[in-house]
């Protein structure tokens, strides 16, 4: 999806959410996974942890999509 022409350059927010479970994947490694750290040069990212049940990390989370949407 992010090789598709129309998204080139947008900005990215992945919420890892359910971060109060044991066994979560950390938004790091699920970074990792998905190949964003060190290989997604072409855009601005985000990969945070959230917990929706909790209202944990979503506020700052749109906060970064609002700035980085701003500045591009
Ligand atoms: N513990 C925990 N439960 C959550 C969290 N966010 C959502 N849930 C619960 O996960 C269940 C599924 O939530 P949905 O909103 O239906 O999400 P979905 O995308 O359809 O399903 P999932 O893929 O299971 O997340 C519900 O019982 C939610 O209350 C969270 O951050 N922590």
């Amino acid at each position: 999806m992010l090789s598709e022409d129309e998204l080139a350059g947008v900005p990215l927010l992945v919420f890892c959410n359910k971060q109060d479970i044991d066994g979560a994947l950390s938004p790091e490694e699920i970074s990792e996974q998905l190949g964003l750290a060190g290989g997604e040069k072409g855009r601005e990212w985000s990969v945070r942890g959230s917990c929706a049940t909790k209202g944990e990390g979503l506020e700052e989370g749109l906060d970064w999509l609002v700035n980085a949407i701003q500045k591009k």
